[in-house]
């Protein structure tokens, strides 16, 4: 049966390195037969220039009927100054929201042959390999009122609400506790308890599940800690589970630890396991359309994409093994590049894993 893929490149480095992924797609489904058939959509700055809006409800229907979703990023300057409404970002929020994509998994993992291109000390970073779980769909990026107001005085404000009920810090915690159960057996979960009453319950509802995993051992820290922690000492975690706001700022630091955040891949997933699948970094307006950015991050999503939600899991340790190889190439794109390696563009980057692979 097949299965059907939608492809939303999204703006700036978006479609040059998801042109990569789907070359790697399409050379592992003509390897080992796969029967993926690709669809492609427009979301972000590209949707807004087409269609007047971020994402359009058509576009969101087509996605929930395919079987996964690669997206590549979204966003930048030549949009910046439109109506917040209509943001390119804001198609990325309805897509997550109206598919129902909570479960967002950034796994912060260090490829031994990167340890030089690591902002830490090749000691303090060799062999780490963290899951940071981010709640996706709630805390303060949806929660109501929003806006900006005018007060009394004339003065603006603006304000934003940090809401999480009961059961969307249930679904996230165990999606978490299991993923621990089936990784090194320790959850941190991260919040800021000491100040704000939306993690207090947040923690309250880590501690009532706990007794249900007792092979976890479950620890809590506060997110200004957790941020100076994971720059100080990455290895003594190994699942941390944190709200949408704080696990967007945690992953963009852990990324630097595994070299570059041209190497962190994401899935975002629902209940079901349906999935959608990008990298967790921007659209880089700053080198796009140079041909240099990392299509790593891009690749290695697509190998997620296999492993969580068309049950290819064999077929994701292929690219996997691929990406490595290419690193044991000594290929390197500028932002993991190190002496002694060779500088590679990105589509000479995507080609190598094709020809790993
Ligand atoms: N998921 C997404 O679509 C997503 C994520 C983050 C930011 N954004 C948007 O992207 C735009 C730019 O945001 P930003 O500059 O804060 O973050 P960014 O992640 O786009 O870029 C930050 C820095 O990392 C570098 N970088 C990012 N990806 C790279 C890659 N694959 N290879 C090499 N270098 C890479 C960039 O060149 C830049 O110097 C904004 O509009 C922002 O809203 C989108
Ligand atoms: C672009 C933005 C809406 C997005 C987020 O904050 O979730 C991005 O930073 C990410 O990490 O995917
Ligand atoms: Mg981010």
């Amino acid at each position: 049966m097949s299965k059907k893929i939608m492809i939303l490149p999204g703006d700036g480095i978006g479609p040059e390195i998801v042109e990569q992924a789907v070359a790697v797609l399409k050379t592992a489904d003509e390897k080992f037969g796969l029967g993926l058939e690709f669809s492609e959509g427009l979301i972000g700055g590209a949707s807004i220039d087409a269609h007047g809006e971020p994402l359009t409800d058509a576009e969101l229907k087509k996605a929930g009927e395919c079987d996964a979703v690669l997206l590549g990023a979204v966003g930048g300057p030549k949009w910046d100054k439109l109506d917040r409404a209509i943001r390119p970002e804001k198609g990325l929020l309805k897509i997550r929201s109206g598919l129902g994509l909570y479960a967002n998994l950034r796994p912060a993992i260090l490829y031994p042959q990167l340890a030089d291109a690591s902002s830490l000390k090749p000691e303090v970073v060799s062999g780490l390999d963290i899951l940071i779980v981010r709640e996706l769909t709630g805390g303060i990026y949806f929660g109501e009122p929003r806006g900006i107001r005018t007060l009394e005085n004339g003065e603006k404000q603006g304000f934003n609400t940090y809401v999480y009920k009961e059961s969307e810090i249930e679904r996230i915690a165990r999606t978490a506790f299991e993923a621990a159960q089936k990784r090194g057996g320790k959850l941190c979960s991260v919040d800021k308890a000491n100040v704000l009453e939306v993690t207090v319950l947040w923690r309250e509802v880590l501690d009532r599940l706990a007794p249900e995993y007792p092979d976890v051992e479950l620890s809590h820290m506060y997110v200004d800690n957790a941020a100076m922690q994971l720059v100080r000492a990455p290895k003594q975690f190994d699942v941390m589970v944190t709200g949408n706001m704080f696990g967007d700022i945690l992953s963009d630091a852990a990324a630097m630890l595994t070299g570059s955040i041209g190497m962190l891949p994401s899935a975002s997933l629902n209940e079901s396991g349906f999935g959608l699948y990008e990298p967790c970094h921007g659209s880089a307006p700053d080198i796009a359309g140079q041909g240099i950015a990392n299509p790593l991050a891009t690749i290695l999503s697509a190998a997620m994409m296999l492993r969580y939600s068309l049950d290819m899991g064999d077929v994701a340790d292929a690219i996997e093994a691929a990406v490595s190889k290419v690193l044991d190439q000594g290929l390197r794109t500028a932002d993991i590049y190190t002496e002694g390696c060779k500088k590679v563009s990105t589509a000479e980057m995507g080609a190598a894993v094709v020809a790993a692979l």
